[in-house]
Order: C-alpha cells, then sequence, then structure tokens
C-alpha cells in the first residue's frame, strides 16, 4: 500500500505511525499517512529557519518569481496525477477538480509570482518642524518561517492560496495539510523537489490537526501561522500562538445567506443558489445555508429549487454529468445527518433530501448524502445559527429590505453573501450593509485574485488576495537617513 510521507530539508521522511487514508466513495483505504513525530516537527523547524539564510534569501525577486513559474509549470504537467490524487482523498467530481481545484493550485503560484514583482515600498522626504531633514524610504523583508495549516474541502487551492504568497514574499514554509486529504500536498513537495526549491525552504508535515498543528503553532521558531478551517480550530490556535506573540492570518467558518429580491431574475437566481448550496457537496466556506426569498417570489422560487436540488446527479467522480461526490468523510457524514435530524426535531418541513442515497453497490459504504432542502424554521434555530458544511439549506420568507438584511446580519459568522435582483441600485444599497467580507451579486463564487478574500467575525482576522497577501507575508522596516 503506499504510504505518504512529510517533506523535510529535501527528504521525504517516514515516521514508521500511520493512520488510513480513506476513499470516501466506498470507504477503502487507499493508502496509509506516516505522521510526523515531534523529532521531525522540530527538524522541520530547524531546516526552515537555515534556509532563511541560505542561498533562498539571495535570489532576487525576479529569480524567485521565475522559480514559483517553474512550480506551476511542473504542477501543470503533472495536473493528471493532482487530478487523481485530489479525486481519491474527497470523492469530488472530476468537473469540479478540472474547472476549479487543480487550475487555481497553478493560477496561485503563478498570480503571485508576478504580484510580487509589483510590490513597492514608501518613502517621505521629512522636514521637521526645527529645520532638520531627512529621507524616509521603507524596505519589505519576509515574515520568517510561516506555518501553513490547511482544511479538507478544496485541498490544493487552500493550501496553495497560501504557500504562493509567503514564498513569493522570501519567507520559508511549512505546510500541515489536513489529515484526510494529504495526497496533493505530497504531490506539491514533490514538484518542489523537482524544481530545484532550496532544501528547507518548503517542508510538509503530515498528521492530525491536535498532535501535530498544535506543535508547530506554538513553536517558537515558526514566525507566522495562517489557518484556514474551523472557527473553533482558531480559537485553540489563538490561545496556542498568544505565548509567542506571532502574526496569525484566519480564515474560519461560515453561515452565509443568499437573499432573493422581487425584483430578481428567479431563472438566475434557482441556478445560482443551487450552485452556492450544493458546488462540492456543500463543503465550501462561502455556500450558502441560508436563503431568504421575497414573499411574492417565494412559492415558485421554492419549487425551482426543489426540482433543481432532485436533478442533481450524484455518484461517481468519473462518471459523466455527476455534480456531486461524497462528504469528506465518515464522521463529517455522521455531523451532517446529525444536523439533518436536528432540523427535524425543531420542526423544519424537509422540502427534499433529509437522508442518504441509495445505491445498492459499493458507494453504500461511501460518505455520500443527500442535498436538502428545509424551511419553516424561525431564525434562532441551530439549525440556522450554526455552520452545517454539507448541501443543504433553509428557505425563509422576507417582506422588506430592511427586515432582511437585519435577518442576515443576526449571525456570530461573517464571510460571504450572496444578493439576486436586476434591480442593482438596490443591489449596491443591500451589498454595503451585510456584515460579511465578500458579497456577490448575480453570481457566486466568481474570483478576482486581486480582491480581499475573507470573513469577519467569527469567520476570520485579516485579508488575504492580491497586495493583502503581500501585506501580510512581509515585514516592511522603515529607514531614517538624515540629509
Ligand atoms: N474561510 C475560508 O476561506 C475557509 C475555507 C475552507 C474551509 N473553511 C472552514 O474549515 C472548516 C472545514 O475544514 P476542516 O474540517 O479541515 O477544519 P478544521 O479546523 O477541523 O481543520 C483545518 C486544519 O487545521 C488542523 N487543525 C485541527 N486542529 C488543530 C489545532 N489544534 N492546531 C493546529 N491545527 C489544527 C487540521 O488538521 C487541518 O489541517 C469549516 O468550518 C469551513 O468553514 C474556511
Ligand atoms: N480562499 C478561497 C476560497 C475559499 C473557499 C472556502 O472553502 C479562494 O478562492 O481564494
Amino acid at each position: 500500500m503506499d504510504i505518504l510521507k512529510s517533506y523535510i530539508n529535501g527528504e521525504f521522511v517516514d515516521s514508521g505511525e500511520y493512520f488510513d487514508n480513506i476513499n470516501p466513495v466506498n470507504g477503502e483505504v487507499i493508502a496509509g499517512i506516516a505522521e510526523a513525530d515531534e523529532a521531525m516537527i522540530n527538524h522541520a523547524i530547524s531546516s526552515a529557519r537555515k534556509a532563511l539564510y541560505g542561498p533562498w534569501s539571495q535570489l532576487s525577486v525576479n529569480e524567485r518569481s521565475a522559480l514559483l513559474h517553474k512550480v506551476a509549470d511542473r504542477m501543470a504537467e503533472r495536473e493528471q496525477e493532482f487530478i487523481d490524487a485530489e479525486i481519491a482523498d474527497t470523492g469530488k467530481s472530476l468537473f469540479q477538480v478540472k474547472t476549479i481545484d487543480i487550475p487555481r493550485g497553478t493560477a496561485n503560484f503563478r498570480f503571485f509570482a508576478d504580484q510580487v514583482k509589483y510590490q513597492g515600498g514608501e518613502s517621505f522626504v521629512t522636514e521637521t518642524a526645527n529645520g532638520e531633514k531627512a529621507l524616509n524610504y521603507s524596505v519589505n523583508k519576509p515574515l520568517g518561517v510561516v506555518a501553513v495549516i490547511s482544511p479538507w474541502n478544496l485541498p490544493l487551492l487552500l493550501a496553495t492560496w497560501k504557500i504562493a504568497p509567503a514564498l513569493a514574499c522570501g519567507n520559508c514554509v511549512i505546510l500541515k495539510p489536513s489529515e484526510e486529504t494529504s495526497s496533493t500536498a505530497v504531490l506539491l513537495a514533490q514538484v518542489m523537489d523537482e524544481v530545484g526549491m532550496p532544501k528547507g525552504v518548503f517542508n510538509l508535515i503530515l498528521g492530525r490537526g491536535k498532535a501535530v498543528g498544535d506543535k508547530l503553532t506554538s513553536a517558537p521558531g515558526i514566525d507566522a501561522v495562517t489557518f484556514t478551517g474551523a472557527s473553533a480550530t482558531g480559537k485553540q490556535i489563538m490561545k496556542s500562538v498568544a505565548e509567542t506573540v506571532k502574526p496569525i492570518s484566519f480564515e474560519l467558518g461560515g453561515k452565509n445567506a443568499a437573499i432573493v429580491f422581487a425584483h430578481a431574475d428567479i431563472a438566475k437566481a434557482i441556478a445560482g443558489i443551487t450552485r452556492s448550496s450544493f458546488t462540492n457537496c456543500g463543503q465550501v466556506c462561502l455556500c450558502t445555508e441560508k436563503v431568504y426569498v421575497h414573499r411574492s417570489l417565494f412559492t415558485p422560487f421554492l419549487e425551482g429549487l426543489k426540482q433543481a436540488a432532485e436533478n442533481i446527479k450524484i455518484g461517481y467522480p468519473l462518471e459523466q454529468d455527476v455534480f456531486m461526490g461524497p462528504l469528506v468523510s465518515r464522521l463529517h457524514q455522521q455531523k451532517v445527518l446529525a444536523y439533518y435530524q436536528l432540523a427535524r426535531e425543531e420542526g423544519a418541513e424537509v422540502v427534499t433530501g433529509g437522508g442518504v442515497p441509495v445505491f445498492n453497490d459499493e458507494r453504500d459504504n461511501g460518505c455520500f448524502i443527500q442535498p436538502t432542502i428545509l424551511t419553516g424554521l424561525e431564525d434562532e434555530a441551530r439549525v440556522n445559527q450554526e455552520e452545517i458544511f454539507g448541501p443543504v439549506c433553509h428557505v425563509s420568507i422576507f417582506d422588506d429590505e430592511a427586515e432582511v438584511i437585519n435577518r442576515v446580519n443576526n449571525t456570530p459568522y461573517g464571510l460571504a453573501a450572496s444578493i439576486w435582483t436586476e434591480h442593482l441600485t438596490q443591489a449596491h444599497r443591500v451589498a454595503a450593509q451585510i456584515e460579511v467580507g465578500l458579497v456577490w451579486v448575480n453570481t457566486w463564487f466568481l474570483r478576482d485574485l486581486r480582491a480581499p478574500f475573507g470573513g469577519v467575525k467569527l469567520s476570520g482576522i485579516g485579508r488575504e488576495g492580491g497586495e493583502h497577501s503581500l501585506a501580510f507575508y512581509s515585514e516592511p522596516s522603515n529607514i531614517c537617513i538624515k540629509i
């Protein structure tokens, strides 16, 4: 059986302690993952710290940029292996892996390889009150050794979204991917090796979150932590880094709303909210879990969304026209099914779904689940307040704009929202009042990598994307010269 290994100081290292990598399509073990031990974690940190002052630090921005383009080139050459690995770990559809997950992996490297070349500084000619003159200018330095801790839902996309700018800014990186999805991270380590990334600049530590992640985030040799994952985990990491006062960048959970106004193009809204609720089996932090529909459109919208959900093809990743694969794990399937049960207990009407599909083949040993639409619950219901992270949304009626804005903002999260209306003055007005980091109007998950990305409240700290990433992964120093 394949063994997935950590990559430390340019070597693949086997710890001898393994846990299973399971295919969520049929529940079969597909590989063993060698969990890093404390000595390996310490070796990764010391290697990264040493590499900060080695050849890597002598590269110019253009040379670093060229090397990151070589990473993207090699990833593109090995695209099929990345596709196969991402599907093996997650069971997600070939369509999604080929159109979202893997292309964004290379795009993230290419984007930041170019973006970093335009990173500027500041300068001021200073004249003090007592007539002294000086030149003040800033230089950007790397943070140092950055721990990148990434989740299982968009494994390659989200790991590279952090690794690319961190390396572009001259940092060294230690990646700790989710224990559910380590395969593309191992391929990325192979690519780093193949393109000649200096030893210790990129390191990969495999293992479970609490056991391995905690050791990384609390280590004095780690200069910064960039984390994508659950809000509860973010709280743990904040405690863990407090002792060593590290900068953190957090992209956390969400409980995202879609608002369908009376002026919406209802067909566009149904298609868009089908995508935003059920893409990746609802396992995208930006997915819609609460839909608010103006009373005038409620009945036709709900019927249309029900039809669309029931037309979703669920099945094998490589099967023609499959839109939804399984959830990532048995544990997560049990969590989402528990929320389906809770919804019933809270009094919801299950418009469609609410259980698991039956295939009468090996897939019944997998982690599949039905896309589900609920209605009839109050906003305060747990199902409407807590992140479920599955293919489920609750649909409510609203009557006026002020009411729906208040209801949408009534959540401890603040990541994303979508607004569906052809009345664009209304779209601009409402978008500015929703307490989130990201608002889409008449679309969803349409991304410009230059734009600020991140959430407020329990959904995160900081922004990444474009110059926001460069700002986080750099330390500007101000130099003042008397003239
Ligand atoms: N805001 C975003 O951009 C975004 C993107 C994707 C996922 N998410 C969120 O992530 C969650 C789903 O992903 P998940 O289940 O992998 O999240 P998770 O928080 O369970 O795990 C994320 C990563 O953190 C590691 N980890 C767990 N405990 C840790 C600890 N104590 N110290 C250090 N590392 C630790 C895990 O091993 C994994 O690599 C959802 O809440 C989703 O909303 C947010
Ligand atoms: N960070 C990004 C997406 C996050 C998706 C959450 O699951 C991105 O598109 O850059």
